[in-house]
């Protein structure tokens, strides 16, 4: 039994996340075939695949081009299978965010027509590193508005591994506790 999970990532956050759900599905026993929508042709085989996973950044309110393509484009094979569908971004690690970091969610999901049977929002990083001045100020200033962060301050990593391996594997095994957070 394979597991699809297909993800974009701008900064490497996601892909980390992504990697990790395949580890913990093929812990769990399953095959994981791990595709990047940034580097394949937009119809990937799903011939093997039961469960998909398709997670990816929010940035500037928006998920990545090449997922929402993806997902779009490969919706009705994509539907046939049980899907769980991961936003990852900084406004759902604080509890002000969440409503925010809901509607991107939604809103992608709209775009694109996709119904998934699970969603969850999960917590990325911040990655100064990666910024220049532009990507600096809207991390302060917009997104981690009110928030005792600052991107000068070095690297943070919100992601809660605990939390996310339980959502995968509910997702796996089928009881569905991934809607609910
Ligand atoms: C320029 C920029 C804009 C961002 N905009 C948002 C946003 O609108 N909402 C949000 O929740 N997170 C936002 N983030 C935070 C990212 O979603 C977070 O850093 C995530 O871990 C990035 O994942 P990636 O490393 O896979 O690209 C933004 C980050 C950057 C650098």
């Amino acid at each position: 039994m394979t597991v699809l999970i297909a993800f974009a990532t701008i900064e490497g956050q996601t892909e980390k996340i992504a990697r990790f759900i395949s580890w913990v599905a093929k812990n769990a026993g399953f095959n994981a075939k791990l595709i990047n929508t940034d580097e394949m042709s937009s119809h990937v085989s799903l011939d093997d695949v039961v469960k998909v996973v398709l997670l990816a950044p929010v940035h500037e309110r928006r998920h990545p081009e090449s997922f929402e393509a993806f997902v779009a484009s490969n919706r009705d094979a994509l539907m046939k299978r049980k899907s769980l569908v991961l936003s990852v971004g900084l406004k759902a690690a604080f509890a002000s965010g969440r409503e925010e970091a809901r509607d991107y969610l939604n809103e992608m999901l709209m775009r694109t027509g996709f119904e998934p049977d699970a969603t969850a929002l999960v917590s990325g990083a911040v990655k100064p590193e990666n910024y220049g001045y532009f990507e600096g100020e809207i991390l302060k200033h917009v997104v981690l508005l009110g928030q005792k962060i600052d991107p000068r301050d070095g690297a943070q990593e919100f992601t809660n591994w605990d939390e996310l391996t339980s959502i995968v594997i509910d997702f796996l095994g089928g009881t569905g506790r991934a809607n609910q957070l």
